[in-house]
């Protein structure tokens, strides 16, 4: 599992860890790591040039803070490797100073000017530099880079080779995934102690590129995290197994409402989804029509009218393609007093409060309806609004997206590292609301249900996507199968 946390807790781990420590080795343990990917990204070889830290042009980006410090000590032992190391300094006056004297001491040099950071030195360092490390800000500073610092990243990002990020891409707020003001785009970030919030939750995580994390030895000292992203080792564990004494009724059975006489496909879509996600029978509820389409792609289904003449379930996945009119098929699924998985257009029926274990899957369009604000809102503050809906309807919230986020109302959350915008096709949503279902009927939790398959289904979409670039909705579901049987060997 990756872990992340809160600044306050990482404060608190880190004043405790430094407490049995000879002072500055929590630093050095940082610029060690980061001068390590610095190196390995070197060797790995930039286009222009040979590979190597050797004669690499390095600039740094030097805030007042310990970020800073990182960036500096990092130079210094870039610097003693051969590399030339600029420093640009946004105040001449509050540099780390040991970081500065250490870079100096190893070759490197301050290419800034006191009264502004990017005079014509810093700019002509810039536009030749291989790597930029951006030390402006960490987990100090506040969310939005003031003007200087601003101007700094945009010509970094404009002029520079490739930004490797120290702790955080500086400007985001750590501990909330926003991005409100000017921040810095970076390729890499390397990252101390334990990830951040900001590293997993969009916008921010977008900005922090390909994170890299280095154990400075904080992990004991950690509280639970705030926010963690399977790996797939924990995906393997929480997959549903029959066992040998397992028959169709003890594996779980999935009551399916979905699709309608406008949306057939939505019904074939879920459906199918749920037949890969190891339910040991899946019910099908609609008009006949329907049900025959829904049949004629999945005969080992069982179909019924409606929810009640389907029989006993253990879940029920609601609401893809359902249309307009439903409400009373939805309360009659949440009757049933069993955990419900509620999409789309269910989302509209909802009582005020759920009283089973419920899984909503609102992309953020759908999110806004339901809280009453604007999407554009959701989607700047994702985390914020995800927490919010989980809390007021009680039930697990799976907000999807660039990066899917899994809230409980209890505020334990899940952050889906795998997919591809290649799933932003229409019906993909469908296909996920049946294989969570089957995961809920088999008795996992919504949290592990909707973590683990928004896990799947985001390798599904890049398996999917690697074949066929722009691939359909039934692509990503024939892909399941195969992502299920590898996470399983
Ligand atoms: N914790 C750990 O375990 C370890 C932490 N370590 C490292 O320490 C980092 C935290 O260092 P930190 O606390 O010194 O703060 P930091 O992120 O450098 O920011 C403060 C600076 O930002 C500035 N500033 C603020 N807002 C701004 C804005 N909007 N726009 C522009 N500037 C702004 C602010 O300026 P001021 O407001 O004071 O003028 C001040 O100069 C952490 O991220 C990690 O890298 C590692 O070394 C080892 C282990
Ligand atoms: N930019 C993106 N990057 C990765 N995944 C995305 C992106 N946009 C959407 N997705 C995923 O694609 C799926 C789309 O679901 P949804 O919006 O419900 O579509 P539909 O209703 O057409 O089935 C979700 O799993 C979502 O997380
Ligand atoms: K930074």
């Amino acid at each position: 599992m990756i872990r992340a946390h809160a600044v306050a807790d990482v404060r608190e781990a880190e004043a405790a860890l430094m407490a049995e420590l000879p002072p500055g080795t929590l630093m050095q343990r940082a610029a060690a790591g980061l001068a390590a990917v610095c190196a390995q990204v070197l060797k790995g070889g930039l286009p222009e040039r040979g590979g190597g830290t050797y004669g690499a042009r390095v600039v740094l980006l030097v805030g007042a803070g310990d970020n800073g410090g990182d960036a500096l000590w990092a130079g210094a032992r870039l610097a003693r490797r051969g590399a030339r190391v600029d420093a640009i300094l946004t105040r001449h006056d509050r540099a780390h100073p040991e970081g500065l004297a250490a870079l100096r001491a190893a070759g490197g040099s301050v290419v800034s000017d006191p009264a502004s950071p990017l005079g014509p030195e810093a700019r002509r360092a810039l536009s030749r530099a291989d790597i930029v490390i951006d030390g402006i800000l960490g987990i100090g500073g506040q969310a939005g880079l003031r003007a200087d610092a601003a101007e700094l990243a945009e010509v970094a990002a404009a002029e520079a080779g490739l930004v490797v990020a120290v702790d955080l891409p500086s400007g985001v707020d750590p501990d909330t995934g926003e991005a409100p003001g000017a921040h810095v785009h970076a390729d890499i970030t390397v990252t101390f102690g334990t990830h951040k919030i900001a590293l997993l939750v969009d916008p921010a995580a977008e900005a922090a590129g390909h994170v890299e994390f280095v154990d400075i030895g904080l992990e004991p000292y950690l509280p639970e995290p705030v926010v963690e992203a399977l790996e797939p080792g924990d995906v393997t564990m929480m997959l549903p197994y029959p066992d040998r004494q397992a028959d169709k009724y003890r594996r779980g059975v999935l009551g399916v409402l979905a699709g309608s006489e406008r949306y057939p496909g939505a019904a074939v879509l879920a459906a199918g989804g749920a037949i890969h996600g190891g339910a040991g029978m899946v019910r099908y509820a609609g008009p006949g029509a329907v049900a025959d389409g829904v049949l004629a792609h999945w005969p080992e289904i069982v179909t019924g009218p409606g929810v009640e003449a389907v029989g006993r379930v253990q879940a029920w996945a609601v609401g893809s393609g359902l249309g307009d009119g439903r409400g009373a098929d939805v309360a009659a699924a949440l009757a049933a007093g069993v955990p419900v998985l509620a999409d789309a257009d269910a989302l509209a029926y909802l009582p005020s409060r759920l009283d089973v274990p419920a899984l909503l899957t609102p992309h953020a369009g759908e999110l806004a309806r339901m809280l009453g604000v604007e999407r554009a809102d959701v989607e700047a503050r994702r985390w914020h609004h995800a927490r919010e809906a989980a809390s007021r309807w009680n039930a697990t919230i799976l907000l999807k997206g660039s990066t899917t986020l899994v809230v409980t109302p209890d505020g334990e959350a899940r952050v889906n590292p795998t997919g591809s915008p290649a799933l932003a096709t229409a019906g993909s949503g469908d296909v996920l609301a049946g294989f969570a279902g089957a995961l809920l009927a088999t008795g996992l939790s919504p949290l592990d249900a909707g973590s683990v398959a928004a896990y799947i289904h985001g390798m599904a979409g890049q398996a999917a996507a690697s074949r066929a670039g722009a691939p359909s909705a039934s692509m990503v579901l024939d892909a399941l199968p195969t992502v299920v049987a590898a996470m399983c060997s």
